[in-house]
């Protein structure tokens, strides 16, 4: 008995000296903290607390951090994240030192569910291959061109459904009316193939939504440490990631064989090889028909998932983001619309036709005289909307659909700001926070002023090391052309013909994940304009 108590009591003051011993661990850890600037971390976990208790407004916790430090080093449990928003060390990782920043094995392996190994995803030859065919595709005339005519019809579809909300006094969510508008154009320039979730009874749209949700969720496993076991038991977020990509993988290889089909049929109806339309897809179907390539049904469904992350995502974002922003500042509009009416004035003169008129109470005539502003947008007159360009570039320096970008480490190395990053660790260039650094832009850097572009009414280019919105260095963005040319075209329309209103406690913010998305959409009332 006097035993068992001994033998209790060493235990007890045994656990007592552990629990001692941790505590003091703890505050010295701590302590050695106390005048660290950045994240304060705790044992084993590093600063993964403070990072999931601030995950929905992690974008705007790096800039508190980053408009102090420049650069903030953020341990966690399995690696360490460094963010950058200095463009003296954005240099260095996208171009000076390039090849010792690959996307990565890490960020491989969390995205590669959704987008396999397609271009975003990849390094080294795969991504050279990929990056040259597809780069041939969009430096051809024949893609701008057949762009242009596709972006135009799509906006006037979408201005059809704007002029019949606003005789139905309907409000709108303009943030999914425009990814339906830029998941169709991207299926019907990059794929060849019309999906028609835009049509006037904006039917059900399944893929969309999958294609949301698998975004959300493996965004979340970069902070999650438990995503792999969830996954090994298909529970939780990661068992409705797994429903989602099956739905996602059903609609892509249908779209793919549905391609392939066509051009089959168009080579056995003998059209030359002209004749068949070319886009990236059936680019990629033609070079898998060569065994060397290696190309499978797989790397296609690769092919088309990267690029609708591309393409769909980044733009109808951005031009959410734009709506709003101009939407908010009343002096932006104004001179919007009188750059589109001086343009619309000059175009008609120089194409010798008078404008329609028309009473913007009569659908059927509002409807011709938006078509007839639409058919004056070419792919030159659109350059000619300074104003309009810097609208959209001073939205992508406040609200970049791409907030951050990680990159993995391959060799230790030295920042030139003097920070050390280790080999398996990665580095983020921010973009988000990039954008409102006053170290970058002036003690206005918090404002939506597109003039500050402007330079005697041209638009003015910052280095791509500053404005990050399309990456820099050799794996910049390949689709930015494109997107001013579709998001040019779209606002021309909207801004020249429709008022939007906020619908009242409408909460506009962004949702974690990739791409900057508004989480509860973009909800509005619209009327028409004279
Ligand atoms: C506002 C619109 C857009 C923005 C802000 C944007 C931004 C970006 C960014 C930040 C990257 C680098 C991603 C990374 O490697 O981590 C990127 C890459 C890329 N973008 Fe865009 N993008 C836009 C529209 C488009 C469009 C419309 C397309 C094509 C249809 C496109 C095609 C690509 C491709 C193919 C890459 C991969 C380049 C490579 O890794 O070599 N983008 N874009």
């Amino acid at each position: 008995m006097e035993e068992k108590k001994n033998l209790s009591s060493i235990s007890s003051s045994g656990m007592m000296m552990l629990t001692c011993m941790v505590i003091s661990w703890i505050f010295i850890h701590r302590w050695n903290q106390r005048s660290k600037k950045g994240p304060k971390t705790w044992p084993l976990v590093g600063a993964a607390i403070e990072q999931l208790m601030n995950y929905d407004r992690m974008h705007d916790w790096l800039v508190d951090y980053l408009s102090e430090l420049k650069t903030v080093v953020v341990p966690m449990p399995s690696t360490t994240y460094t963010y950058i928003a200095d463009p003296v060390n954005v240099e260095h990782v996208l171009k000076n030192n390039f090849a010792n920043y690959p996307k990565g094995e890490v960020y491989h392996s969390y995205m590669e569910v959704l987008l396999g190994d397609g271009i975003f995803n990849v390094d080294g030859d795969l991504w050279r291959k990929q990056r040259k065919t597809a780069s041939f595709e969009f430096a051809s005339k024949n893609l701008r061109d057949f762009s242009t005519i596709v972006f135009r019809e799509y906006a006037l579809k979408l201005s059809g459904i704007l002029c019949q909300a606003s005789v139905s006094v309907q409000q709108i969510d303009m943030q999914e009316l425009l990814m339906r508008m830029t998941l169709d154009s991207i299926c019907k320039v990059g794929f060849g193939v019309e999906i028609g979730t835009l049509a006037p009874q904006l039917p059900d749209n399944r893929f969309a939504q999958a294609f949301d949700t698998a975004n959300i969720v493996v965004t979340l496993r970069f902070i999650d440490p438990l995503w792999r076991i969830k996954r090994f038991l298909n529970v939780g977020s990661e068992a409705l990631l797994d429903k989602s990509i099956k739905i996602i993988d059903d609609f892509t290889y249908k779209m793919i064989r549905k391609r392939k089909l066509e051009i089959e049929e168009a080579k056995e109806s003998r059209k030359n090889d002209k004749q068949i339309k070319h886009d990236i897809l059936s680019r990629f179907i033609e070079l898998g028909e060569n065994p060397e390539s290696k190309l499978t049904e797989k790397s296609l469904r690769d092919v088309v998932l990267n690029f609708v992350i591309a393409g769909r995502d980044t733009t109808a974002t951005t031009l959410s983001w734009s709506i709003y922003l101009i939407m908010t500042h009343p002096h932006v509009a104004d001179k919007l619309f009188s750059e589109l009416k001086a343009l619309e004035e000059d175009r008609a003169k120089e194409e010798k036709i008078s404008l329609l008129p028309y009473d913007p109470e009569d659908p059927k005539s509002f409807n011709e005289r938006v078509a007839q502003f639409a058919g004056l947008l070419t792919y030159d007159s659109l350059g000619r909307l300074s104003y309009l360009h810097a609208a959209i570039t001073e939205t992508l320096r406040l609200y970049p659909a791409v907030p951050q970008d990680p990159k993995g480490i391959l060799e230790d190395d030295i920042l030139p700001d003097g920070t050390k990053v280790k080999a398996g660790g990665m580095v983020t260039y921010v973009p988000y926070s990039m954008g409102r650094m006053e170290y970058n832009w002036g003690p206005d850097a918090a404002s939506f002023k597109p003039e500050r572009w402007l330079k005697e009414g041209f638009f003015q280019n910052a280095s791509p090391f500053k404005f990050t919105a399309f990456q820099a260095g050799p794996r910049i963005c390949l689709g930015k052309d494109s997107a001013y040319l579709q998001m040019k075209m779209t606002l021309a329309i909207l801004c020249r013909f429709f008022d939007f209103t906020l619908v009242p406690m409408h909460p506009v913010k962004y949702r974690m994940m990739t791409i900057l998305s508004m989480a509860h959409g973009l909800k509005l009332k619209v009327a028409r304009r004279s």
